[in-house]
């Protein structure tokens, strides 16, 4: 029987495929007596030697599939499961105190873990995380329990999950997998935003996917209204290819606009960018008709693998950004990891709120070695493009002198060293904290440009946790007080001569367009799936006319007030 499951739309589009559940299992292990312990060391070497075998699969796949960088990590693991020095302590548990070999496996590497994380060495800290992964895979096949490998998946599916982190996320081949549901997160959670970025569609926040959907059951993900159907009849199957076939043929009415400006029925140029997480991302940015890139989120070089990138692979990736966008400007921001965008390897210590705690610039500040090697990075590519670099999460003035001084102490050290650094690279930071885009007339003085980052800058404002389903409600793009602070960042950088980009989802949001054009807006950065549906809408308004709803817009008391007068005045459905 059809069932429909509704949930948030993270990403356009409409994949029909069977479902293939993507398990993160919970183990409890337990102390047990064992009479046998020849018995239970066989039974352990037996559990190894499935992990490997399964290891050496999936680095093989990652491998061919997904490139050197993702298979490295697998690699790393199969080095522990063949280390003397963690197996032996296990089989001489067993024997010495006979017991089970779950627990004997459990205790020893806790106790490596421990140690090695206690040591002030990053390498050993990433030895530590690799043992607590490869544990698991080992405890898994002992305790007969299933462990999803989503690099491994070969044939067309849909995935449903729980919740996807960012790195399951980049484990995932778009040749497969033709789209998502997840039970939490919302529009803006990070697996949203790649779905995006990868172009399949996916629905999230959905409470329920995996409750009611099998591996093997027949699933839509509708990422246009945001459902998910479970075993659609043969109606409900052919309603949605027709809908699949619609969408088609309204994306490749918007292809004919790839190679035109953005220029507005009263003769304005806006600039419309891609936001992009990878170098392979550019590709498709281009496609989709960017005129440059907006946010170069550089925090997924530093994810998936088990160790921090080094300068070189780092300026390799910004190079070729630089390279392929040719000339058009490209924004990088500088690493922005913590909330959910986790390093296992830096081993930080689990915070209360950590979208409230040490991440983004707070740790890069701290953490110099790897900020620096970034910006050397960074200043080293920037003679290959029209690179600009922004700081992320600046709550304060301090953070970013501090970030720019370090900046150009990294600048001259190349320079004394004759490696070529371009002159004036544009410097700007990320407004995403209320203290920010209300101070903005101040911090206006001292960057070049602002990003607005309204996934955050929402979450911040309203309290709401942004990849909460429970207090969605509260996440108001249009609320009038998101609104005056938007314009209140725009004015401040005109002001100074200076210019104001968007680089949060609400950039590319069809009702937020012809507000943020009314309030002067003169980059929007989007996912590049938005990028032609905008610059069809941005071809239809005059910015003369939206800019004289300002003040009424400024002055409305609710969320639902906005929307309502702005899908009436510019004829949105
Ligand atoms: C673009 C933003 O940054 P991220 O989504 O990566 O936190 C934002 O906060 O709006
Ligand atoms: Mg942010």
């Amino acid at each position: 029987m059809t069932k429909t499951i509704q949930g948030i739309a993270a990403s356009s589009g409409i994949a029909i495929a069977k479902a293939y559940r993507l398990e993160t299992p919970n183990f409890v292990v337990e102390k047990k007596a064992v009479s046998d312990p020849q018995a239970e060391v066989a039974r352990f070497e037996a559990a190894v030697a499935k992990a490997k075998e399964e290891l050496e699969d999936i680095k093989q796949h990652a491998l061919q599939q997904l490139g050197e960088d993702k298979a490295a990590i697998f690699a790393a693991h199969l080095l522990v499961l063949n280390d003397p020095e963690l197996l032996n302590p296990v089989k001489e548990k067993i024997e010495a105190e006979q017991v089970n070999a779950e627990y004997a496996l459990h205790e020893t590497a806790e106790m490596f873990v421990s140690m090695f994380e206690a040591m002030d060495n990053e390498y050993m800290k990433e030895r530590a995380a690799d043992i607590r992964d490869v544990t698991k895979r080992v405890l898994a096949h002992l305790l007969g329990v299933a462990i999803s490998n989503p690099s491994l998946i070969s044939e067309e599916v849909v995935v449903i999950a729980e919740d996807l982190t960012p790195s399951d996320t980049a484990q995932l081949n778009r040749q497969y997998v033709k789209g998502f549901a997840t039970d939490i997160g919302g529009r803006t959670s990070h697996s949203a935003i790649m779905a995006r970025s990868m172009e399949i569609p996916a629905v999230v926040g959905t409470k329920q996917a995996t409750a009611e959907i099998q591996t093997g059951d027949v699933v839509i993900i509708d990422g246009l209204d945001g459902n998910v159907i479970v075993n659609p009849s043969e109606d409900v199957l052919a309603q949605y290819e027709e809908k699949r076939a619609r969408y088609e043929a309204q994306k490749a009415e918007w292809a004919k606009l790839v190679h035109e400006k953005t220029v507005t029925s009263d003769g304005h140029h806006v600039e419309l960018a891609a936001n992009i997480g990878t170098p392979d991302d550019v590709k498709g940015a281009l496609e989709n008709g960017a005129e440059g890139i907006g946010l170069y989120r550089t925090e997924f070089l530093y994810m998936g693998r088990s160790e921090l990138p080094t300068e070189e692979e780092q300026f390799e990736a910004y190079k070729t950004v630089l390279e392929r966008m040719e000339g058009k400007p490209v924004v990088v921001r500088t690493l922005d990891i913590g909330g959910d965008k986790e390093l296992p390897y830096l081993d930080l210590p689990k915070e209360m709120n950590p979208f409230l705690g040490f991440r983004a610039i707070r740790l890069c500040l701290e953490m110099q070695d790897m900020f620096r090697t970034q910006l050397r990075a960074l200043l080293r590519a920037s003679v290959y493009g029209n690179l600009k670099i922004m700081f992320p999460m600046i709550a304060t003035l301090d953070e970013f002198r501090q970030a720019k001084a370090i900046l150009f102490e990294e600048k001259e050290k190349l320079q004394r060293d004759g490696v070529p650094v371009k002159e004036d690279i544009e410097v700007g930071m990320m407004v995403e904290i209320p203290a920010a885009a209300v101070l903005a007339d101040q911090f206006a003085k001292e960057v070049d440009f602002f990003s607005i980052g309204t996934n955050d800058l929402i979450q911040y404002t309203m309290a709401a946790d942004r990849m909460n389903e429970r207090v969605s409600y509260l996440y108001q793009p249009y609320h009038p007080a998101i609104l005056r602070l938007i314009s209140n960042v725009i004015d401040a950088a005109h002001k100074e001569g200076k210019w104001a980009g968007m680089c949060g989802e609400m950039a590319g949001d069809p009702v937020a367009i012809p507000i943020l054009l009314g309030l002067g807006l003169d980059e929007f950065s989007m996912s590049a799936t938005s990028i032609l549906r905008a610059r069809s809408q941005m071809k239809k308004l005059s910015k003369g006319d939206a800019a004289r709803f300002k003040e009424t817009l400024l002055s409305m008391s609710t969320a639902e007030e906005v929307v309502t007068f702005v899908k009436q005045t510019f004829h949105i459905e």
